[in-house]
């Protein structure tokens, strides 16, 4: 049966029964290229002799590059619809190569405009062009179906008041490097006099992909020889002056080619990168660097890190399913911090592929997707007796009751325990947030079960000193806390981690075979001795995605500190694919002047975090009340709708629930209908969803507006207020976190709102 191969598509916005042609045609030409009908037809005078156009119904036609290769059947590379006349001319110019410097596969073009049609159902070229704009998998899409945008080397670069450095040359990269790496002649030349990131975006946007994120790196200082093995370039010979078929199939594999090139293996498969466009995009095309993070086998566990939207979650997925595939009978558990995420895991687990092994229960074979809280319940309830009779409960909370009936209610337990003790406590340490953290970060994972114990823990990076009276007044605390939940029967979050984790540990072997970890930033230290317990260590045993700026719960955490050691096994993505570069750059401001560590106590750096997509700055709204920020977002939301935006890629996010809700009234009162999204309540459509910065988390939305990020809102003082000097300057850190968090939420359109004075983490305000 042909191949089909995905190519850059040309297509730009068409109706949906457009796409459904298109796709009826791909699947009979996958089956049988010689089916009368489909009109596989040459082009008389074309620039290249492989191309082909096929006929998808009486006004549209499919344009394609046929490669026959010694095999029997062809390879069709597809790279879109056109109405018939379009399709002719675009085909005629159109020509598929190999770079000759480093044989990556390229769609190219000549370069006098198209001329504009007048079909009804084509956007016009402005319209393309905007779309392409904002377009997650922008290729070389519009060489020159974007004649509105002139060619950079046409604008008038002496016009600038006073010319700044060219960014390239800022990093001392020279025209002869970038002809070295492969990079078009005149594409090279030009990237060479381009001064600021949105003049070269605008430019590279016509090129081959990989050019595109190669100059866009090289721009940022990413060093040279990084972007070559990024994307894997080296260098090759050709044969002859034009590539053979054979060298063209091997072009089309190359791990950069495939940023716009994807074999498709199936009829699934197909509909879905014709159906969903870029939505779609990320199940099909992915960047060298993520298919290398998805597919190669590590020695021990792995972490990568990566700013929000640069698609950990995506190379995630994409190494789940590659470990099940390589593999049928292995168990994989794959995890994040909370429910809710867990379930948009397995709900994009089952878009990249409908057809993967779910596991229903931990340790089956397949894939099991869970919270990790979920994960550790599972591990205790199959544990029965035995978490009482293998001594793992008495060696995490001491001797008591193996009942457990329930989870203890944390904050009102520790504000009951704290006022038992009263007055013996030290001023610095009379909050729950301190027993919160010194429990979970030190009492927990040391397994101290007496005061004698914790007398002599060490306590690094806790930021409040104790002497021995101050910890013996401590514990007292804790022993009240623990009395109470003994009498009870309720255990808390971490403490069942730790108790699962120790009972693990009774056992030979691991329970899963692999652990693939999402959001490990937010994970303490009893989750990461449980998820360390769960899968025996060796190859391929724990991949964990994170990033250290969006740690927005608990405290900083060092891996090696529980028995995962990275050692040199650690990556960094930098590309976001979510948020343009305006939106990122704002977003980037909002960590800037903090100090962030990473997991393995190394300083956190965003500097290399770039986007390839362009789109308008944000906008930064300062309202004089509460009531003209409402009116002021309301006008922004039904403008947006008039639009056409869909209402529920629209998003609203505030500092808590109370405002959220508030927020919701308002804009009720202004005729504009919110729909508040909280706790586990999965996403309906039709309405602009409201919620917290913390809900969130793992979410993105096409247009945003953080709500009400004024000065005595965020930092939130109840999450401030009251802590010890080293206790609030992490809490500070957590808030300048949410905020980027938050923000980097926007793919393409973002909006902040204060009233009055704005919140002191904002960028501009600083
Ligand atoms: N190779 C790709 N091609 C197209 N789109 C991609 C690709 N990789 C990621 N994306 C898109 O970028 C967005 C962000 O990806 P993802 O959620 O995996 O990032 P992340 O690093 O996990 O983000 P966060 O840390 O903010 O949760 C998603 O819309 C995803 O579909």
């Amino acid at each position: 049966m042909p191949q089909i191969v995905m190519g850059p598509n040309q297509t730009g916005k068409v109706d949906p029964s457009v796409k459904k042609a298109a796709y009826t045609f791909l699947e009979k030409l996958a089956e049988n290229d010689a089916v009368p009908g489909l009109h596989i037809e040459p082009i008389n005078g074309s620039a290249d002799r492989r191309v082909r156009t096929g006929r998808v119904n009486d006004f549209w036609r499919a344009v394609l590059f046929k490669i026959q290769g010694q095999a029997d059947e062809a390879h069709y590379v597809y790279v879109g619809v056109l109405p018939h006349d379009d399709a002719i001319t675009f085909a005629k110019k159109t020509r598929l190569k190999v770079n000759p410097v480093n044989g990556i596969a390229e769609l190219v073009m000549a370069t006098e405009p198209q001329p504009s049609t007048n079909y009804s159902q084509t956007p016009p070229a402005q319209e393309q062009a905007e779309a392409r704009a904002t377009d997650t998998h922008s290729g070389t899409t519009g060489l020159d179906l974007a004649p509105d945008i002139p060619p950079a080397q046409a604008r008038p670069t002496d016009s600038r008041p006073a010319p700044a450095e060219p960014l390239l040359a800022q990093h001392r990269v020279t025209l002869d490097d970038l002809l070295d790496l492969g990079v078009d002649k005149e594409l090279a030349e030009a990237a060479q006099r381009m001064t600021t990131d949105d003049e070269l975006l605008a430019h590279v946007e016509r090129g081959p992909e990989w050019q595109a994120l190669a100059l866009i790196d090289l721009a940022g200082g990413k060093p040279l020889e990084d972007v070559r093995a990024t994307l894997g370039i080296g260098k090759v010979a050709l044969q002859g002056e034009t590539e053979t078929d054979e060298e063209l199939l091997r072009a089309l594999q190359h791990d950069a080619s495939q940023l716009e090139f994807a074999f498709i293996e199936n009829d699934e498969e197909l509909r879905k990168a014709i159906e969903e466009d870029d939505f779609a995009a990320w199940r099909v095309f992915l960047h060298p660097e993520q298919r290398r993070y998805a597919t190669t086998s590590y020695k021990g566990a792995f972490r990568l890190s990566g700013g929000a939207g640069t698609g950990k979650t995506v190379v995630l997925l994409h190494r789940a399913r590659h470990l099940a595939r390589q593999t049928p009978d292995a168990s994989i558990l794959l995890t994040t911090f909370n429910k809710v995420l867990a379930e948009s895991l397995q709900i994009d687990l089952r878009r990249l592929d409908p057809t993967l092994r779910i596991a229903e229960r931990l340790g089956d074979p397949g894939i099991y997707v869970a919270g990790v809280d979920s994960a550790v319940s599972s591990v205790i309830r199959r544990a029965g007796d035995a978490v009482s009779t293998s001594g793992a409960l008495s060696s995490v909370l001491g001797e008591r009751s193996a009942a457990i009936r329930d989870r203890t209610s944390e904050d009102s337990a520790w504000r009951d325990a704290i006022s038992a003790v009263g007055g013996d406590l030290p001023p610095e340490v009379r909050s729950v947030a301190f027993f919160q953290a010194e429990y979970t970060m030190v009492v927990l994972p040391h397994r101290i079960t007496n005061e004698a114990g914790y007398l002599k823990a060490r306590r690094p990076g806790r930021g409040v000193a104790l002497d021995r009276k101050k910890r013996q007044a401590v514990w007292k605390v804790v022993a009240a806390y623990r009395a109470r939940a003994a009498v009870e029967g309720s255990v808390d979050y971490d403490e069942l981690a730790s108790v699962a984790a120790a009972y693990l540990e009774t056992l030979p072997g691991g329970t899963v075979d692999h652990v693939l970890v999402d959001e490990g930033q937010d994970l303490t230290p009893s989750k990461w001795q449980f998820l360390r317990a769960v899968v025996a260590e060796g190859e391929n045993d724990l991949f964990i995605a994170e990033d250290s700026h969006q740690r927005i719960y608990g405290q900083r955490v060092i891996l090696g500190q529980y028995g995962i050691r990275i050692v040199g096994r650690s990556r960094r993505l930098t590309l976001n694919y979510r948020t343009t570069e305006q939106n990122l750059r704002y977003a980037i401001k909002v960590l800037e002047g903090a100090g962030y560590v990473d997991m393995e106590s190394a300083e956190e750096n965003s500097s290399l975090y770039r986007s390839a997509r362009r789109g308008p700055e944000p906008d930064l709204v300062a309202a004089n009340s509460l009531s003209d920020g409402l009116d002021r977002v309301a006008a922004t939301v039904n403008e947006w709708i008039h639009e056409g935006v869909a209402p529920e890629t629209i998003g609203l996010l505030v500092r808590d629930r109370q405002s959220a809700q508030e927020l919701v009234h308002g804009l009720d009162e202004r005729g504009v209908e919110v729909r508040v999204v909280d706790g586990n309540k999965a996403v309906r459509k039709g309405s602009p969803l409201a919620m917290t910065m913390h809900r969130a988390k793992g979410m993105e939305f096409s247009r945003l507006v953080l709500f009400d990020v004024s000065k005595d809102r965020i930092p939130a003082h109840y999450a401030v207020d009251k802590l010890s000097e080293g206790d609030r300057d992490d809490a500070l850190l957590r808030e300048r976190s949410l905020l980027y968090v938050a923000a980097t939420r926007a793919r393409d359109k973002l909006v902040v709102v204060w009233r009055g004075m704005p919140s002191e983490l904002l960028p501009s305000m600083r």
